[in-house]
């Protein structure tokens, strides 16, 4: 098997040898159509949506990480799971995130870097966005902190045993034979033991609000119990407003165990890798001084001083265009497939059998000079600063059509919120400014080895 970090270049050479399509097939797989144009995945994603379903062999070897949750769910089942969890997405929820969470653990990071900023200590930043974004996500969807930033240099055994599952069980579904594989390497038992350990975790999680309420939803903290969080949320599935309980529609432990690990995919590694990217990209020696005297000016102008908002995320424009133009490039999700159910046929009259799979690698749509322009291949944040922003299936990152990425906004908001709160103090340093990083095989895209970085206090008049 090709590792994920020369698949991903080794697709984008093939792009570039055969055109915008073209076929593979191999045993055990069958035939896979490989697209690189906006207007196909549009009829996919959001056209013909219902004549495609989530991979079975995805679903199958992501079984491990993902069980029954709403990324391998299909039809009623999965329809459940997008209405509930779209709950936690709103506006007012957004503002409490902000300034409750996003800030507080923000300013945690802060305290951490100024202990060690200006010594020379090299640090990664990919374990303190992955600390960051985990401590963050478990406040608000399940009321408690992982406490990774309490010591970030020691990841703890719960981010150890999910990062090692996500890297175990990366490429299995393009894999032939993948079981014979697992279990001919051995990797099934590792495999094994991290689901389970991953698992008793989350179901700990669950138990702890069920027995003893030692960890209400940040809502109920603040004397709002009737604002529920995630994991309230699936709880009270089968429940009445009166407390009745249907037994037949409550979820099982199984099931709230798959939601809780589900949505730590979602709300952890997507953004603090994104976010590793663009501190990478934006600091790297190609990038030059100008980047970032352009973010630190806008944040000044923003923010005055004070603390970021929901509001002043919102007039971040550069920092956000940053982000995504990072993500473009380092898509947090890096490729992509579906399974045709009824036989079908793309816009420019190919046809798609029922069995057969369209895929799609985003790292290569988002370096695609057909799509973006001959500079695609540039980090250049000003592309998204003048006029409409890109259609969803141009700019796939965060996905398009009745499935897209639901937690987008959420991953805006916390970016802006760090990135701003950082660069504002501080000034990054990578250690090997020249050299463009490799990416680990997983399930999304970290940076194979992290991104060591010196830092040093931009100025000493902003408190910490
Ligand atoms: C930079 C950050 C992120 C990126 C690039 C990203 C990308 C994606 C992509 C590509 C999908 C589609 C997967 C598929 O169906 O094949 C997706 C789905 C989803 N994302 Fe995100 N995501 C990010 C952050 C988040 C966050 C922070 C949350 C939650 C707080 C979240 C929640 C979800 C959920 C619930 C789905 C499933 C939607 C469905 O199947 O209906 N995402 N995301």
């Amino acid at each position: 098997m090709l590792k994920r970090k020369h698949l991903l270049q080794a697709q984008e050479a093939t792009y570039a040898k055969y055109g915008k399509i073209y076929t593979t097939a191999a045993p055990g797989v069958g035939r896979t159509i490989n697209v690189m144009e906006p207007e196909i995945l549009d009829h996919v994603l959001r056209v013909n949506f219902w004549a495609y379903e989530k991979d079975p062999r995805s679903k199958t070897t992501l079984w491990p990480l993902i069980g029954a949750g709403i990324f391998g769910a299909d039809g009623a089942h999965w329809k459940w799971q997008r209405k509930l969890t779209s709950n936690i997405f709103s506006a007012k929820a957004f503002r409490q995130y902000t300034s409750e969470v996003f800030c507080r653990e923000a300013q945690t990071v802060i305290n951490y870097i100024d202990k060690y900023a200006n010594s020379g200590k090299v640090i990664d930043l990919q374990q303190l966005f992955n600390c960051f974004t985990l401590d963050s996500f478990g406040e608000i969807a399940f009321g408690q902190t992982f406490g990774c930033l309490d010591d970030p240099e020691h990841p703890t055994e719960f981010a150890v045993a999910f990062d090692h599952l996500n890297h175990l069980l990366a490429g299995g579904a393009s894999t032939p034979f993948w079981g014979l594989k697992l279990w001919l390497t051995g990797r099934g038992k590792q495999i094994a033991k991290d689901s389970k350990f991953v698992r008793e975790y989350a179901l700990n999680i669950i138990q702890d609000r069920r027995n003893n309420q030692t960890s209400p939803s940040l809502a109920a903290k603040h004397g709002n119990p009737h604002q529920k969080d995630l994991l309230q949320l699936f709880m009270d599935v089968g429940t009445d407003n009166v407390g009745n309980v249907d037994e037949a529609t409550k979820l099982s432990d199984d099931m709230l165990v798959d939601s809780v690990l589900n949505s730590l995919i979602a709300g952890r590694d997507t953004t603090a890798q994104a976010l590793t990217w663009t501190f990478y990209l934006m600091h790297r020696t190609q990038a030059g001084p100008e980047l970032v005297q352009k973010l630190v000016k806008e944040t000044e102008e923003v923010l005055k001083g004070e603390k970021p908002t929901y509001e002043s995320t919102k007039q971040q424009k550069y920092a956000e265009a940053c982000f995504n133009e990072a993500l473009r490039l380092y898509p947090s999700v890096s490729r992509n497939s579906r399974i045709c159910i009824e036989d079908d046929v793309l816009p420019g009259g190919l046809k798609v059998y029922k069995g057969e799979r369209v895929a799609w690698n985003l790292y290569a749509m988002g370096r695609a000079t057909h799509i973006w322009g001959p500079d695609a291949k540039e980090y250049k944040p000003e592309r998204w600063m003048k006029g409409s922003k890109p259609s969803s299936t141009k700019f796939i990152s965060f996905h398009s059509g009745p499935r897209t990425c639901l937690g987008q906004q959420f991953a805006t908001i916390e970016a802006v919120t760090l990135m701003s709160m950082l660069i504002q103090r501080f000034t990054f340093e990578l250690v090997n400014p020249d050299l463009e990083p490799a990416y680990l095989p997983s399930l999304t895209l970290p940076v194979d080895g992290g991104l060591p970085v010196r830092i040093k206090r931009r100025k000493e008049t902003i408190a910490v």
